[in-house]
């Protein structure tokens, strides 16, 4: 426990590192504050059990004299109340001080969340493709969640008690040695065999809560993803079913693991009021019954118990706690190492410097991309020229690898070997954001986010900054404006989460739209009009043909006739690029193209 204490520390801030070590300070004052708390009761007990001491040769007696009183009664009323500001002061600092821990606690384990959420988001394309994004999600809401409520929280819980009961624990030691010495050897004793007992359970009742967080998030994921196909093959009783299932098991986790840290509270509260009561017979036994001399030391102890018994709790349940969530760390700490690495931010003047520009054209040289786990290559050896300006298509059979060769052309994945350039200028990991921002790409299926559509077609603008002209713009390229005239709201109307609320090929058209709103130089089609009916496609392909020799348009196509009009047109087969050239070109040469054109 105490090596993971030492990796979190090591993935704080310089300034969560500065606010710790100033409640560090906060913390000790807070605890000698309870301290002075405790000790003011002793003289107080001392001068109610017996007022005659004012008469002896003592500091009370000094003290009284100096006050001028002359009633001693008085004299105790004034001591009763300044213990009652001693008290008063001390629990003011500590409710200042929880409350500072517990904002902190709560803000260092959030900024974590937010770390491992923004690290996500920038892995490449290659990370999310090969991964779950429904195990993505769980590592941020969940496993960030339970690392700071149930390691990062406690942990400054129990920061603020341990240097409590160490202090009391020493007070009294100075107090009375043999006493203090076999009460805490009871109480340590105590926990320490507990904690023994059910440090395992812990941690396999944590690991089973990572475990069936996973299985929730992905029944929801695929369940409210899939629910067309869920209703249609009545499987909502399986998914239910696995749901219920997991749900058992995370129920019976969560329960055992805060049980086994807040139940055992009752059954050391039963060891401290046995102890109290041997230590007053005790007492009494020693005194001779002497209830005067007695009272203050019980007084003593019994304070000591009742701010020490919570405190060793505290201490008790937090390392609890934190046994029954390490499992949350070990989920996320890969990854949270790996965020913390450093990101390679580029300044606006490496940017200016490597900026590509596209005079003349986009090459692709021995472009070799196999993904991982698979044995054959998705692109072996593909290199092909796209000139400035021009429409170029790209054609084969399902799985030949045009979805690869885009994602290689876009910068969302990076070859093996071979490389991209563009003027003979390589695209690299430095210069890649730039390239990117050279793009407009449609792909296969648009994500609609539950906005308006021009918040869609602007995508990730924040709404005060759209462009009404250019989503006008987009619209009408797009071949949408009809349809948008048609909604009551117009460009504002909501399109329902992942644009349940328009057809197939109105979606595809936003997607068309968004590409270009951003009015980028080179276009990118993948699929991108196949949902289209035959008009409609022929309105927006004659919309995408009224761009060439204005920007580069790249498409990737089953149907042939979408790519009739491309100056250049690529044939892929099981990763190569077979053959070159235009419609009537291909038609006349290649016997495959033929075929598909047939069949078209
Ligand atoms: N994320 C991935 N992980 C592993 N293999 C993948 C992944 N995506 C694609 N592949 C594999 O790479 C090969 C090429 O796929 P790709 O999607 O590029 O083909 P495609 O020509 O675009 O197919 P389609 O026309 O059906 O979209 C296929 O064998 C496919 O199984």
């Amino acid at each position: 426990m105490l090596k993971v204490i030492k990796q979190l520390f090591s993935l704080l801030t310089d300034k969560q590192l500065k606010q710790f070590y100033t409640l560090q300070v906060l913390v000790v004052i807070m605890a000698f504050a309870e301290l002075l708390g405790i000790a003011s009761i002793a003289p107080f007990m001392t001068l109610v059990g017996d007022t005659s001491i004012l008469e002896k040769n003592n500091i009370f007696a000094e003290i009284y004299q100096m006050s001028g009183m002359t009633n001693p009664l008085d004299f105790v009323f004034y001591t009763g109340l300044m213990v009652l500001v001693a008290l008063t002061i001390s629990t003011i600092i500590s409710m200042y001080t929880t409350w500072r821990l517990s904002l902190y606690g709560a803000s260092v384990g959030i900024e974590i969340a937010d770390h491992l959420y923004a690290y996500y988001m920038k892995e490449d394309w290659q990370f999310h493709a090969s991964g779950s994004s429904a195990q993505l999600t769980k590592q941020v809401s969940v496993e960030a969640m339970r690392l700071t409520t149930g390691i990062i929280q406690p942990l400054m819980r129990m920061n603020a008690k341990v240097v409590l009961a160490i202090l009391i624990a020493v007070s009294i030691i100075v107090y009375d040695p043999v006493i203090a010495i076999v009460g805490l050897m009871i109480f340590a004793l105590a926990y320490f065999l507990l904690y023994k007992t059910v440090r395992k359970k812990l941690v396999i009742q944590g690991r089973a809560i990572s475990q069936v967080s996973t299985d929730r998030f992905r029944l929801m994921n695929e369940g409210f993803g899939g629910i067309k196909d869920v209703l249609l093959l009545n499987r909502s009783e399986d998914f239910i079913n696995r749901f219920e299932r997991s749900g058992r098991i995370y129920a019976r986790a969560l329960g055992v693991n805060a049980g086994i840290s807040q139940v055992p509270r009752y059954f050391m509260e039963l060891i401290a009021f046995g102890s109290m009561i041997g230590l007053v017979l005790l007492l009494i036994k020693w005194h001779e019954g002497n209830l005067g001399a007695v009272l203050p030391i019980l007084a003593v102890y019994a304070l000591a118990a009742f701010k020490l018994l919570p405190a060793l709790q505290q201490i008790y349940a937090s390392i609890a706690q934190i046994k029954g969530n390490l499992a949350a760390f070990e989920a996320v700490k890969g990854d949270l190492e790996r965020s913390y690495e450093g990101s390679k931010e580029i300044t606006d003047a490496q940017v200016a410097q490597q900026r590509p520009t596209l005079t003349k054209e986009i090459t692709l040289s021995n472009i070799v991309f196999s993904y991982p786990n698979k044995s054959s290559a998705a692109v072996s050896d593909v290199s092909m020229t796209i000139p400035k300006n021009s429409v170029i298509g790209l054609v084969g059979s399902s799985g030949s690898g045009k979805s690869t060769l885009i994602d290689i052309l876009l910068g969302l994945l990076t070859p093996q070997s071979g490389s991209l350039n563009v003027d003979g200028k390589p695209i690299t990991a430095e210069n890649k954001r730039v390239w990117q921002d050279m793009l407009g790409f449609v792909p296969q299926s648009i994500f609609l986010s539950e906005g308006s559509i021009a918040a869609n077609i602007a995508f990730g603008v924040p709404a005060r900054d759209i462009d009404s002209k250019k989503v006008d713009e987009a619209l009408n390229l797009a071949n949408l404006n009809e349809m948008v005239e048609q909604l009551p709201e117009g460009v504002n109307t909501k399109v329902g989460e992942r644009g349940v609320q328009l057809s197939g090929g109105q979606r595809q058209r936003i997607g068309i739209a968004r590409a270009l709103y951003h009015k980028a130089d080179i276009l990118v089609f993948d699929e991108a009009t196949s949902a289209l009916d035959g008009i409609t496609e022929k309105i927006v392909m004659d919309a995408i043909h009224d761009f060439s020799g204005q920007k580069t348009i790249i498409m990737i196509a089953h149907r042939l006739k979408t790519v009739q009009k491309c100056d250049i047109i690529y044939l892929m087969k099981q990763g190569c690029i077979v053959d070159s050239g235009s419609y009537n070109e291909l038609i006349l040469k290649n016997s495959d193209f033929k075929k598909m054109a047939e069949h078209a």
